[in-house]
């Protein structure tokens, strides 16, 4: 009998079958991230198209699972959880979450296949629009996913009309989670400091960050600050974060509108307390003007009008004439 570790248990109900009773999985792998790979699945008796990830049980995991399963309620916008199992392997616990199959991959590839990396403003406004629905939503829930980035954005399809979706919730906080010390009776309020009371808004403000850097990538196709040197994080690129020391080159920008560039200044502010915050973003010119209902109705119910005119106009004509005949 292996010793059933317990590292908390989940809000809602998890399968602890195998899953292959239930699930036929394939050694093919969609994408692969730091804590796992992704492997297509498809369920037995439906025939539904998954995916399913592998973790190895830990309270991280089950914090992952658990903020992800709460996010995608009510969110289109949202890589949504099909199944979770708990089973064993070899002695080892593992988590198996499955999810909806995103056939169109990761937006990363999207941007990099594309000839020039370029979208025009409207597509990448589309873009910034679906993602602006996922993190209002998680914000609305106090919820941060502290790893927005291409890698995690997810296509419904290969088409140009595919539904981007968020995914990968390794990192999400609930805002008031590190809070709970100090909401217990026990505690003084005395020596906390300030950025931790504000720390959930801070962790929210983040976000808002990172989607300035995608908007930034999908409008030129390189990001804001990249790393001089090979070495990942160097001290010359943490300090152009921290200073917030990033340019709009010419050579791709000069015909961007102003009001992309602004939306990207506000959303790449350093002080997290004066960053725009994702209410602004809704009903910022750039995204309101680039989303609002195409004018295509608006031109045909032109034509439709201009259509009656006409008609009327001929037939008063017909009508006239007739009587200067009669
Ligand atoms: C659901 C979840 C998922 N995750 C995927 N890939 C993950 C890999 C780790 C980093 N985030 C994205 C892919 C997918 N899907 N579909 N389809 C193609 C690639």
């Amino acid at each position: 009998k292996t010793t059933n570790i317990r590292y908390g248990s989940f809000p809602f109900t998890t399968r602890r079958n195998p899953i292959i009773d239930d699930y036929d999985i394939s050694s093919e792998a969609l994408g692969c991230g730091i804590n796992g790979k992704v492997l297509k699945c498809q369920h037995r008796r439906t025939g539904q198209k998954c995916a399913l990830k592998i973790l190895k049980d830990s309270v991280r995991a089950r914090q992952e699972i658990i903020m992800h399963k709460r996010a995608c309620e009510n969110c289109q916008y949202i890589v949504q959880v099909v199944d979770v199992y708990e089973n064993t392997y070899d002695f080892n616990q593992c988590l198996l979450l499955v999810m909806e199959r995103m056939e169109g991959g990761e937006l990363f590839n999207r941007i990099r296949e594309r000839t020039n990396g370029l979208y025009t403003e409207r597509d990448a406004a589309r873009y910034i629009w679906m993602i602006v629905q996922a993190v209002k939503h998680l914000h609305q829930m106090d919820i941060a996913h502290r790893d927005l980035k291409p890698e995690n954005l997810l296509l419904t399809n290969e088409k140009n009309d595919a539904i981007l979706k968020l995914s990968d919730f390794g990192f999400a906080k609930h805002g008031n989670d590190q809070l709970l010390p100090l909401c217990t009776p026990l505690f003084t309020p005395f020596y906390v400091a300030p950025e931790i009371l504000s720390r959930g808004r801070y962790d929210k403000a983040c976000d808002i960050w990172s989607m300035g850097i995608i908007m930034y990538v999908l409008l030129c196709g390189y990001p804001p600050f990249f790393p001089e040197s090979e070495e990942q994080l160097s001290t010359g690129l943490r300090s152009r974060i921290r200073t917030g020391n990033y340019q709009f080159p010419n050579e791709e920008w000069e015909h961007i509108s102003e009001e992309a560039k602004s939306t990207i200044r506000r959303m790449l502010t350093v002080e997290p307390a004066q960053r725009i915050t994702i209410g602004e973003i809704l009903t910022s010119t750039w995204l309101t003007e680039l989303t609002s209902e195409r004018p295509i109705d608006m031109i045909a119910l032109q034509d439709v009008e201009t259509q009656t005119q006409l008609e009327v106009a001929v037939a008063s004509a017909t009508d006239i004439q007739r009587r200067t005949d009669d």
